[in-house]
C-alpha cells in the first residue's frame, strides 16, 4: 500500500492506495469520529462493494442510501435522497458519510456532507480510475444544473481517501479510458516526465495492469495534492487542473449529461485547447501531433460532437465558473508541461478552434 498526504494544515488528510483496502477497519475507523455512518453509493456499485465496505465498519451504526446511477442523476433530487436518508435514520452532527463509487457519487456525497446540518464529515472510497486519480482528492463537491456543469457545490475536504485498486478490475473499458483523460491532464499541465511514462505504458494502463494503474494513481494524486495545497479554493494555480474542461463541460451540458462521459469530454476538450495553443504559436505541429496520438491511444475522442456549433460552445462556455469580466478564461499550453490560464487571446483563434472542434 502507498500513502500520500494532502497538506492543508489542521485539515490535512491521507490518501491510501492499494488492493483490497476498502474493508480495512484499521484504515477507516480512525477517520470516523462518532458512532453513526451513512454510506452513499449507487445501484451499480452497491452489489459489488457495499458488503465489503460494511465488513470494515464493525461496531458502528451503519446505514446506506443507494442512488440511481449516472451523470444525469448528479442533481438536487439525488441530494434530497441523501438528506432524507440521514434524517429518517436520525443521523446527527457526529455522523460520517462515506462515498462508495465514482466521481458522481463522490461529488454528491461530499456536497451532502458539506450542507447537512451545516456540515458533517465524510470519507472518499473512490471506485473508478477517474475518481481515484482526481475527483476524490481536493474537496470540490457539488451537482450539475441544466445550464452548466458543477454549478452548485462547495469546497469540503474528506477526512481520508481510500483508493482500492482492486475495484478497478470490474470497471468497464470505456470508464477506464475516461479516467486516463485526467491522468494525461497532469502530464500536459505540469509533469512532462509523467507524460512520457503515460505514453510508454498506455498499453499496460488499458490492460488494467495493477502496477501501472498504481503508479498512475500515485503520480496523479501527487500532482493534485501539490496543487490543492498551494491553492485550495482555486484563486490561482488550481485553475490549471481545468485544462480541457471549459470546452469539455460545454460538450457534456450540450449533449445531455451522461451521453458523453466526463473523461471523454475532457479528452476532446484538451485536444481543442492544444489546437488553440498551436494557433497562438505556443505549440509546434509536432507537439500537437504528440498530444493527439496520446489522447487517441487512450481510446478517447480528439474532437467535439459533430452536431455542436460554435454558438453552442460559446453559449455554455460563457457561463463557465472561471470567467471574469465577461471574458472566457481558458487553460492553454505554452509548451508540453507548461499550462497557463488566460482570457487574452484573439477571438479569431478561439472561434476557429470551436469550428474545428
Ligand atoms: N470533484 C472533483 O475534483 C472532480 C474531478 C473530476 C471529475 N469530477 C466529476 O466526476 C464525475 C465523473 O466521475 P466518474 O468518471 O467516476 O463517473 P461515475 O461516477 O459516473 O462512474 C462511472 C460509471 O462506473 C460505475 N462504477 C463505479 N465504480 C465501478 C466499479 N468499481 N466497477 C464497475 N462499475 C463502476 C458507476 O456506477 C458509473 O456507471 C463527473 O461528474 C465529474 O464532474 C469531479
Ligand atoms: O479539482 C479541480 O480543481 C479540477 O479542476 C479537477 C477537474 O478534473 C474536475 O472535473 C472538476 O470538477 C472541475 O472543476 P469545476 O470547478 O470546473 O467544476
Ligand atoms: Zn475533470
Amino acid at each position: 500500500m502507498q500513502t500520500l498526504n494532502v497538506d492543508l494544515g489542521d485539515r490535512s488528510y491521507p490518501i491510501f492506495i492499494g488492493a483490497n483496502i476498502l474493508s480495512n477497519q484499521q484504515l477507516l475507523a480512525p477517520y470516523i469520529k462518532g458512532k453513526q455512518v451513512m454510506i452513499v453509493t449507487n445501484e451499480t456499485v452497491a452489489p459489488l462493494y457495499l458488503e465489503a465496505l460494511k465488513s470494515g465498519l464493525k461496531g458502528f451504526k451503519v446505514d446506506e442510501v443507494i442512488l440511481p446511477d449516472g451523470e444525469q442523476y448528479k442533481n438536487a433530487d439525488s441530494i434530497d435522497m441523501i438528506y432524507s436518508a440521514l434524517l429518517s435514520k436520525r443521523h446527527n452532527r457526529t455522523t460520517t458519510l462515506i462515498a462508495l463509487g465514482g466521481g458522481v457519487v463522490g461529488d454528491m456525497c461530499g456536497f451532502a456532507a458539506a450542507t447537512y446540518q451545516r456540515g458533517v464529515e465524510f470519507i472518499q472510497v473512490p471506485t473508478t480510475l477517474l475518481s481515484q486519480v482526481d475527483s476524490s482528492v481536493g474537496g470540490k463537491t457539488g451537482i450539475n444544473h441544466p445550464l452548466g456543469k458543477n454549478m452548485i457545490g462547495a469546497f469540503h475536504q474528506p477526512n481520508v481517501v481510500l483508493a482500492d485498486t482492486e475495484t478497478l478490475t470490474t470497471l468497464p473499458e470505456r470508464e477506464l479510458s475516461a479516467g486516463i483523460a485526467e491522468v494525461i491532464k497532469y502530464g500536459l499541465i505540469r509533469d512532462p516526465e509523467f507524460l512520457s511514462w503515460i505514453e510508454a505504458d498506455m498499453p499496460k494502463l488499458l490492460a488494467c495492469d495493477q502496477a501501472a494503474l498504481s503508479k498512475a494513481i500515485y503520480d496523479s494524486c501527487r500532482n493534485k495534492a501539490e496543487i490543492v495545497a498551494l491553492d485550495e479554493k482555486e484563486s490561482g494555480c488550481r485553475a490549471l487542473l481545468n485544462l480541457g474542461h471549459t470546452f469539455g463541460h460545454a460538450i457534456e451540458a450540450h449533449q445531455g449529461y451522461g451521453n458523453w462521459l466526463h473523461g471523454e469530454a475532457v479528452g476532446a476538450g484538451m485536444m481543442m485547447a492544444t489546437l488553440m495553443s498551436e494557433k497562438l504559436g505556443w505549440l509546434s505541429s509536432e507537439e500537437v501531433g504528440r498530444v493527439s496520438q496520446l489522447i487517441e491511444s487512450a481510446k478517447l475522442p480528439v474532437a467535439g460532437p459533430a452536431d455542436m456549433s460554435k454558438e453552442d460552445f460559446i453559449h455554455f462556455m460563457s457561463l463557465d465558473k472561471k470567467n471574469l469580466d465577461h471574458r472566457i478564461r481558458l487553460v492553454l499550453l505554452k509548451g508540453i508541461g507548461n499550462a497557463v490560464i488566460t482570457s487574452d487571446y484573439p477571438m479569431s483563434a478561439f472561434e476557429d478552434t470551436l469550428v474545428a472542434g
